[in-house]
C-alpha cells in the first residue's frame, strides 16, 4: 500500500492534509489513492450545512463543533465557498475557527474554493470528504455559502442537509422554494435571538406543509431556532440530526440515496474521460473549423458528434 494512503488510514493528520491538496490540485496520483481510500471510508455521517451570506452558518457550525467535541466526535469539516477564488486556507469565518480548534487533534478544517476544479467544485468536495472519512472523522460537515445551483450540487454529497435561515429573511423564503426545499432535510432559524424568527419558523412550516412531494415520508423536516449568540438550539439541531441519520438507515432510504450518489459519481467520471479525450484528439483550430462550419449551417451537431465518438472509439448508436 502507498505510504502516503497508509499513514493517513492511521489518522495521521499531515498525511490527510497532504491528500486533500492532491485532491485539490487535481494531480493525476488523486484517483489511484482514492480508489484504495475508497474500500476504508463509509463510515461517516455527512451533513451539509446551507443558506444564504450572513445568515450564520459560519458560527453555527462552530458551535455544532464544540457540541460535538462534547460528545465526543471526531469531527472533520470542509468550508466551501463556490464564489471565492482563493483556497486552501482561510476563507469565510475560518480563520478564527481553525484559531479555535487549532490545538485539537480531533477536529481537522479545510476550505475549498472554484479554482480550478476541472471535474467540477462537488466532485472535489467529496473525495475530500471520501479522505476525511477514511481517516476517521465522523461526522463530516460540508458547509456552503449560499443557496445556488452549485451549492445544491455540493449538497448532495450530503446524507443531511441542514438550511439555514435568519429571521426576516422572507425574500430568501421564497428563494429557497426553488432549489434548496427539496434537498433541505432539517430547517434551521438561526440568530433566533433577534425579532422575528417565530414568524420565520411559521412561515417554514408553512412552506413545507404547502410541499406534497417530500423526499422521505419517514422523516417530517422540522424546523428548529438557534441561536449561536445564545448558544440556544444546538443540542436539540445536532439529536435531529442523529435522528434523521438514524430514520435513514432503518428505512433504506440512506442505500437508495447513496445508490444515486455512486451513479451519479461513475457517470460524471465518464463524461469526465470522455472530455479529456476529446479535448486531445481536437486540436483547438480544429475545434474552431468545425465551430464555424456548424454556424454556416454546412455541417450539424449531430453528425459532429457521431463523427467525434469514432474517432474516439466509442460505439455508434445502431
Ligand atoms: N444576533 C445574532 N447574531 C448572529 C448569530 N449568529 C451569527 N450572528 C452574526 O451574523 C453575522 C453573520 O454570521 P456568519 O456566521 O458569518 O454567517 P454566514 O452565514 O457564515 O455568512 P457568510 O460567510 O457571509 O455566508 C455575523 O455578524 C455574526 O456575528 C446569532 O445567533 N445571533
Amino acid at each position: 500500500m502507498n505510504n502516503l494512503v497508509e499513514r493517513l488510514l492511521q489518522g495521521d493528520r499531515r498525511a490527510l492534509a497532504r491528500m486533500v491538496t492532491l485532491i485539490e490540485n487535481e494531480m493525476p496520483q488523486a484517483h489511484d489513492y482514492l480508489a484504495e481510500l475508497h474500500l476504508h471510508a463509509g463510515d461517516a455521517h455527512i451533513i451539509g450545512i446551507t443558506g444564504s451570506p450572513g445568515a450564520g452558518k459560519s458560527t453555527l457550525v462552530t458551535r455544532m463543533v464544540r457540541e460535538l467535541r462534547q460528545q465526543d466526535y471526531k469531527v472533520g469539516i470542509v468550508a466551501v465557498d463556490p464564489t471565492s477564488p482563493f483556497s486552501g486556507g482561510a476563507i469565510l469565518g475560518d480563520r478564527i475557527r481553525m484559531m479555535e480548534f487549532s490545538s485539537d487533534p480531533n477536529v481537522f478544517i479545510r476550505s475549498m474554493a472554484s479554482r480550478g476544479h476541472l471535474g467540477g467544485l462537488a466532485t472535489s468536495t467529496r473525495d475530500v470528504v471520501r479522505a476525511m472519512d477514511a481517516a476517521g472523522y465522523n461526522p463530516i460537515l460540508i458547509e456552503t455559502v449560499g443557496t445556488g445551483q452549485a451549492e445544491v450540487e455540493i449538497m448532495r454529497t450530503a446524507q443531511t442537509v441542514v438550511v439555514t435561515v435568519a429571521p426576516g429573511m422572507g425574500d430568501d423564503i421564497q428563494a429557497i422554494k426553488a432549489g434548496i426545499l427539496e434537498i433541505a432535510d432539517i430547517f434551521v432559524v438561526s440568530k433566533a435571538d433577534k425579532p422575528g424568527a417565530d414568524q420565520t419558523a411559521a412561515e417554514l412550516t408553512m412552506l413545507l406543509n404547502l410541499d406534497s412531494n417530500r423526499r422521505q415520508a419517514a422523516w417530517r423536516i422540522p424546523v428548529l431556532k438557534t441561536s449561536s449568540l445564545k448558544e440556544q438550539g444546538i443540542p436539540e439541531l445536532i439529536t435531529a440530526i442523529h435522528k434523521h441519520f438514524a430514520i435513514l438507515k432503518e428505512s433504506g432510504a440512506l442505500d437508495e440515496r447513496m445508490q444515486r450518489q455512486t451513479r451519479s459519481e461513475i457517470q460524471n467520471l465518464v463524461i469526465q474521460a470522455v472530455v479529456t479525450a476529446l479535448q486531445r484528439e481536437l486540436a483547438a483550430d480544429e475545434w474552431q473549423n468545425i465551430l464555424e462550419e456548424v454556424a454556416r449551417r454546412e455541417r450539424d451537431p449531430y453528425s459532429v458528434a457521431n463523427d467525434l465518438r469514432t474517432r474516439l472509439g466509442l460505439l455508434n448508436k445502431d
